[in-house]
């Protein structure tokens, strides 16, 4: 079982000192890791048990796919093990627990063995894309494919704002595509049906932060398509990054729309009805639906089905708040 690259295996723009020459490579990769268990008690205690440089991995040898740390890059070898302490590797990264589910998939905290470093590691689901998303007469593959251009477009942005993309992995044989994202230690920035009002200076902060983001996309010729409350996901030192490009949609000359995405709650009035629409203000009006949220902890068009909703949005003037005296700055 050799777990060096080949000349032939290695990547061509692979910075050298990703690997390490010998027998050693996997105990060097792992010393990375254990300094980072070591300095973090919380993420120990999500261990199994320590990697130890040495152990051998049971089953398969993730590092038989290795993927330099420093590159984006889609890999399609997806290499699944378990080491003798029972944690689980998708490649070089170990999972550590699940941090949530959406509807295309889980997301995995995972810790890149390379270097010591966490990521979110969204594993997308190709049946359940195809069924919601991209099912229609033209076929599935071709669908899929223009999935996999936004996700090579997603990885080219870079952004404070924004969650950044660090690897896909397309598993085509066990038809999952795993988005290797940035990790947002706070996670949502309000968790679904727990809205609480911010204080309006902090409701100000969040907003800056996504308009930049949002601008950002924009300008790059991305449409979020669902921007919402819990899409914002929040970084340690309380800064808003824009997550979950589920239903983004990359547009080259014109963002004309024809079909609706996202949440009911947050879409705009021409979305609900008419058949052709612009995408960059469908985002905008989303944006302004967040800051209310913020604002007032509360939707502004709100309903028991969705067409009650869609019907709030075209016709009702919005909740009682919209009349609450708030802060000139907003
Ligand atoms: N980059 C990340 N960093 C930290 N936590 C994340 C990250 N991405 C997602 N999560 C967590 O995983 C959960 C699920 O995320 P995901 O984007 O798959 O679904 P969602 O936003 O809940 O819904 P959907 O995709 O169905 O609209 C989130 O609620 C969040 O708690």
């Amino acid at each position: 079982m050799s777990a060096i690259p080949t000349e032939q295996t290695r990547p061509p723009e692979a910075d050298a000192r990703d690997f390490v020459e010998g027998e050693t490579q996997r105990p060097q990769l792992l010393i990375a890791v254990q300094e980072r268990i070591l300095q973090d008690p919380i993420l120990a205690g999500h261990f199994a048990g320590l990697p130890t440089p040495g152990v051998p991995l049971l089953i398969g040898d993730p590092f038989n796919a290795l993927s330099s740390p420093h590159q984006l890059r889609t890999s399609h070898r997806l290499v699944r093990a378990v080491d003798a302490f029972g944690n689980k590797y998708l490649n070089q990264y170990i999972v550590i627990k699940l941090l949530g589910c959406g509807r295309y998939g889980k997301v995995k905290l995972c810790l890149n063995a390379f270097d010591g470093k966490l990521f979110a590691v969204k594993v997308v689901d190709r049946k359940r894309l195809r069924d919601r998303r991209f099912l229609n007469e033209d076929g599935d593959s071709i669908m899929l494919q223009e999935y996999v251009h936004e996700i090579a477009t997603l990885k080219k942005l870079h952004h404070p704002n924004i969650v950044a993309l660090h690897e896909v992995i397309d598993d085509v044989q066990q038809r999952k595509v795993y988005l290797v994202l940035e990790y947002v230690e706070g996670g949502p920035v309000m968790e679904d049906n727990r809205w609480i009002a911010f204080p309006e200076e902090l409701a100000q902060k969040y907003f800056r932060d996504i308009c930049c983001g949002l601008d950002y996309l924009h300008y790059h010729k991305v449409l979020h398509r669902d921007l919402k409350p819990e899409n914002l996901l929040q970084t340690a030192d309380g800064r808003i990054k824009i997550s979950d490009f589920g239903v983004s949609q990359v547009f080259e000359t014109t963002d004309a729309l024809s079909s609706t995405a996202g949440t009911p709650a947050f879409l705009a009035p021409e979305a609900c009805t008419k058949s052709s629409f612009e995408g960059r203000p469908v985002d905008v009006w989303a944006l302004g639906v967040c800051l209310y949220v913020f604002v007032f902890g509360t939707l502004p068009f709100s309903g028991k089905t969705i067409p009650d909703i869609y019907h709030a949005i075209q016709h009702k003037q919005g909740s009682a708040a919209f009349f609450s005296p708030i802060h000139c700055n907003l």
